[in-house]
């Protein structure tokens, strides 16, 4: 029966034009530790994500326990463990929160994680550190966590990816002396290191070199391979006083094939011509302080020499074949790829099947706990950005500073200035008396506005006749002159109207009357503001306010909890669990979901306590189709996670979406004014659909029927960014 648990068969795997892993073939039978061994940036972990199911390969096959790495990933995932390179747990979740974690992931119903938990805490000895945080714990305590966590669903296969990498070699023993327990109880090890006496423990390994696979069998089979010790040379040991200084001398020497140092002591490779004598005479050494005795070769020296081989002759370069019973073994020579039956592999318990929503659910609320800045930001921020910028963005020009050059100084001047007073548009801020000072007061910029009053104004007006006042705009902001323009001309305007309508009083010939007889104004147009007859700009701009900080707070805080995750390595590490891609997307996005309508309560309150905009329609239907935008919202947010590798990219590509979203949504600016492309353009924005529904149902009491056109926008926004960010939401790297 074949009891291969790993076949490997000319597995290659390139990124663009960089070939990471070229053509690699083995087998690892059932209850092995295999140490891949190679230098860094050789391709032990992108052959073991490949092996894992989360990253496809790019030639060749690979079964793992029977399935294969390309169709049947999911079903991998259930019975394999996996120790990432870096410490990739959660360091905010004490220990045994991690193991729970990991043991709901994987379906463990509450008493089975109960009966594991405490198993791989005792068989780690994290009994004392269960309740630490896990990013206080020491290196080698990480990586015993890490362990725990790997193994808390009784796997079959554990990977291991430069577990002992950074910690120190107490630490190392332990593991190895847990990792050959675990061998003991039938687990099957792969285990990838740079440190040659793990190699030495291992039952069997392989070397990579530059993606290739350049020999893979037994060590002690391995150190016998003809090309290592080829025959007739010799291996010795030499113990020497000053060895370093020695080292470029031994080499020079005619029949020294190789001299490498080891510890305190140089390794030799001897031709059969150089005789130990002629050696030390050649090194101009007495025999009695130097010591030479003969050596196996160990596996770094088999290592080196296939390295040099290699680099040598890349193209040409064979594996050589190890000997003996290692022989059948060989890369190269290796039967071709047949799929073994996963039913004959099988060794652990019966599982639930379990989409893991509750678990990332839970462990998610664990983390908004653990970071009060995370709170803050999502139910305080908004808050105070509803009310700081409900104030601030009041576009309502009152008080222009005015200077007024009085040359009257009689009842008539003082009440003109008193009509400007009572527009509440002006505010006088000096009062001149010499042309020169009504200058520089407009020039220097202290009043905006400047109003000279002639000498004969008064005599004017009493004896009919028509009188110009001047009166001075600085026109540099366009918006404070356009004000005090129309202002002043309207005042003019309704002054005159006043005067006339008491002359006319007395005329036979009045331009109209009113209802009780008295001369007026032939038209009278009598305006009604409805919704804000205040023209509060606050009833304006804060509804919108509502939308765009409902969607700062969930696209960056739903993007960042994901890249983070990335970026930490917790994510690759939830992807070789067989967590399903909704509830790790479901598990995520709820708690910003649920939290994001606690902070559109908060904003809304605020809207109608502070600011004392009402809500005139239904809060029922507002509440609804808020959670339709945040949908949206999480989407977004999803989407940008998706397409940032870092919390740098991610923060770039939110900014991309928010600026968008505060100028042309027509939260600030009224859309029907923008140029053509741009006013189609904002049709794409999906807080233009809410804001309008927010300012439709909030101010206009607007229903549902009103409201049909922004609705359908939203919902077909939903669509698309759901539709992208899910299709582009994958549970593999690369
Ligand atoms: N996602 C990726 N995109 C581009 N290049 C990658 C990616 N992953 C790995 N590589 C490249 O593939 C090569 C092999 O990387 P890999 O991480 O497999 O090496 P390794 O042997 O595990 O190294 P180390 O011992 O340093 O971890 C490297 O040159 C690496 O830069």
């Amino acid at each position: 029966m074949n009891e291969n648990v790993l076949s490997v068969r000319n597995l290659s795997r390139s990124f663009g034009d960089l070939v990471a892993v070229q053509d690699v073939s083995f087998d690892v039978r059932k209850g092995e530790i295999f140490g891949l061994l190679g230098p860094n940036g050789s391709g032990k972990s992108t052959i073991i994500r490949m092996l894992l199911g989360i990253l496809p390969p790019s030639g060749g096959d690979a079964t793992v326990l029977g399935h294969d790495v390309r169709t049947e990933s999911e079903e991998i995932k259930h019975r394999v463990g996996y120790m990432s390179q870096s410490f990739s747990l959660y360091g905010d979740l004490t220990a045994r929160e991690n193991i729970d974690f990991y043991g709901r992931i994987y379906g463990l119903s509450p008493s089975q994680l109960e009966r594991r938990a405490d198993e791989v805490i005792e068989l780690t000895g994290l009994d004392d550190r269960v309740g630490q945080f896990a990013r206080t714990l020491s290196g080698g305590w990480k990586q015993r966590l890490a362990l725990a966590c790997a193994l808390i669903h009784e796997p079959d296969l554990l990977f291991l990816d430069e577990p002992t990498a950074g910690i120190d070699p107490v630490a190392r023993r332990h593991l190895w002396d847990l990792l050959f327990e675990l061998s003991g109880r039938g687990v099957t090890l792969f285990v990838t290191t740079h440190y040659m006496d793990e190699a030495e423990r291992c039952t069997d390994v392989g070397y990579i070199y530059l993606s290739r696979l350049l020999v893979r069998g037994k060590p002690s089979d391995l150190k016998r391979l003809p090309d290592v010790t080829p025959a007739g040379t010799r291996r010795c040991e030499m113990r020497v006083d000053s060895p370093t200084a020695r080292l470029t001398g031994l080499r020079a020497i005619d029949g020294v094939l190789d001299a490498t140092l080891f510890g305190d002591t140089i390794h030799l490779l001897l031709a059969p011509e150089l005789s130990d004598q002629e050696l030390l005479s050649q090194m101009k050494i007495e025999p009695d302080r130097v010591q030479l005795r003969s050596v196996d070769p160990s596996l770094e020296d088999v290592f080196v020499t296939l390295t040099q081989a290699a680099e040598r002759d890349p193209d040409s370069f064979q594996a050589p074949a190890p000997t003996e019973a290692a022989a059948n073994e060989a890369v190269g020579e290796l039967e071709p790829l047949q799929k073994p039956s996963p039913a004959t592999l099988s060794g652990s318990p019966p599982r639930r099947r379990s989409s893991g929503f509750v678990a990332v659910l839970t462990k998610e609320f664990a983390h908004v706990r653990r970071q009060p800045s995370t709170l803050v930001f999502l139910l305080l921020v908004p808050l105070m950005q509803t009310i700081i910028f409900g104030f601030a963005l009041d576009t309502q020009i009152e008080n222009i500073a005015m200077v007024v050059y009085d040359q009257d100084g009689r009842r008539q001047g003082r009440e003109l200035v008193d009509a400007f007073h009572n527009t509440r548009r002006f505010t006088t801020v000096e009062r001149v008396l010499d042309d020169e000072s009504f200058r520089r007061a407009m020039t220097s910029g202290r009043a905006s506005v400047g109003l000279r009053i002639p000498p004969n104004y008064s005599d004017r007006i009493v004896r009919g006749e028509q009188v110009s006042v001047q009166l001075l705009i600085d026109g540099s902001d366009s918006q404070v002159a356009t004000t005090a323009l129309n202002t002043a001309q309207l005042l003019g305007l309704n002054l005159s109207i006043a005067i006339a309508r008491i002359k006319g009083e007395n005329l036979q010939l009045a331009p109209a009357r009113d209802e009780l007889g008295r001369g007026a104004v032939p038209i009278e147009i009598r305006p009604r503001l409805l919704y804000n007859p205040d023209l509060e700009s606050s009833h304006f701009f804060v509804p919108g306010l509502v939308g765009i900080i409902l969607q700062l707070v969930t696209v960056f805080l739903t993007s960042f909890a994901i890249v983070r995750e990335r970026e930490l390595g917790t994510l690759e590490q939830l992807f070789v669990t067989p967590v399903s891609r909704s509830g790790l997307l479901l598990g995520k996005l709820v708690p910003y979901a649920v939290l994001g309508f606690i902070a559109t309560l908060i904003v809304l309150s605020a809207m109608v306590f502070v600011f004392g905009v009402s809500i005139h329609g239904s809060l029922t239907l507002l509440l609804c189709l808020t959670l339709l935008f945040m949908t949206c919202s999480l989407g977004l947010g999803l989407l940008v996670s998706t397409i940032s590798k870092t919390q740098l990219e991610a923060l770039q590509f939110a900014f991309m979406i928010m600026l968008p979203s505060v100028l042309l949504s027509g939260f600030m600016f009224p859309r029907s004014e923008m140029p053509w492309p741009i006013y189609l353009a904002s049709f794409g924005i999906p807080v233009t659909y809410y804001i309008e529904i927010l300012r439709g149902v909030v101010l206009r009491g607007a229903d549902l029927l009103d409201l049909l056109a922004p609705v359908a926008g939203l919902f077909l926004c939903n669509v698309i960014v759901l539709g992208l960010s899910l299709a582009r939401f994958r549970k593999t790297l690369g």
